[in-house]
């Protein structure tokens, strides 16, 4: 007991260290952003320009709100999380587990221009359960984009390098004019987190 608790405060602290060192925490307390991740959606978007003025856009695992925040700037946006959000202007909030039929019905009422995923699990400790949950989240969200994607839109979905990132890797290029594998800088060093960026949507094969 006298161990967990010793140990759960080391693991505190040394959140709490990292927090207050970190670039990317602090730019977001500066700018107003929830969370540090706004800043990788940022760099996606300065390297791949995936969002335009007046898009409509659907982001999966929107919860603090970073990504939504970003996205807003650029055009109406659907944000879905398990989690509750709070209101972000021109941003409609969905709350609910995406794999519920009630949650992929009210999303399935909009046409949109990109998805973005940043859908993540809290680690389970295995590296194999971890990365079949992440490879199925990829999936889910790849089979929304199908139905709801535009021609011509754009995907975005966070993964877990060393996974089935080749296979995956393969099915959305039979939909996509270009995919590319990019990990912002402003992803932690130690984590293993990637994103697929995929753009020009070609909705051939509906599934
Ligand atoms: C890394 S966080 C997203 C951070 C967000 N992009 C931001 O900028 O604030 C991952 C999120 O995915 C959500 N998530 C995981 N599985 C989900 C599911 N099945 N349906 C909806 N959201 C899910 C989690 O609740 C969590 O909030």
């Amino acid at each position: 007991m006298r161990l967990q608790r010793w140990y759960s405060i080391t693991t505190k602290n040394q959140w709490y260290n990292r927090q207050s060192h970190d670039k990317y925490v602090k730019l977001a307390q500066k700018h107003g952003y929830r969370c540090r991740s706004a800043y990788k959606l940022f760099e996606i978007q300065e390297k791949f320009n995936i969002l335009r003025r007046n898009d409509t856009i659907l982001d999966l695992g929107a919860s603090p709100g970073g990504w939504s925040q970003v996205a807003s700037k650029y055009g109406n946006t659907i944000s879905v999380d398990l989690l509750p959000m709070e209101p972000i202007d021109k941003c409609q909030i969905v709350t609910g587990d995406i794999h519920d039929e009630e949650i992929i019905r009210e999303i399935s009422q909009h046409n949109v221009n990109v998805v973005l995923s940043d859908m993540a699990h809290s680690f389970t400790g295995s590296r194999t359960l971890d990365v079949a949950r992440m490879d199925e989240l990829v999936e889910f969200a790849f089979s929304i984009a199908n139905i709801l994607l535009k021609p011509g839109g754009n995907f975005v979905a966070k993964y877990l390098q060393g996974s089935g990132e080749h296979g995956l890797r393969s099915m959305l290029e039979n939909q996509f004019h270009s995919v590319s594998m990019f990990k912002p800088k402003a992803c932690r060093k130690e984590s293993t987190e990637s994103y697929f960026i995929c753009r020009g949507f070609k909705p051939i094969n509906n599934i």
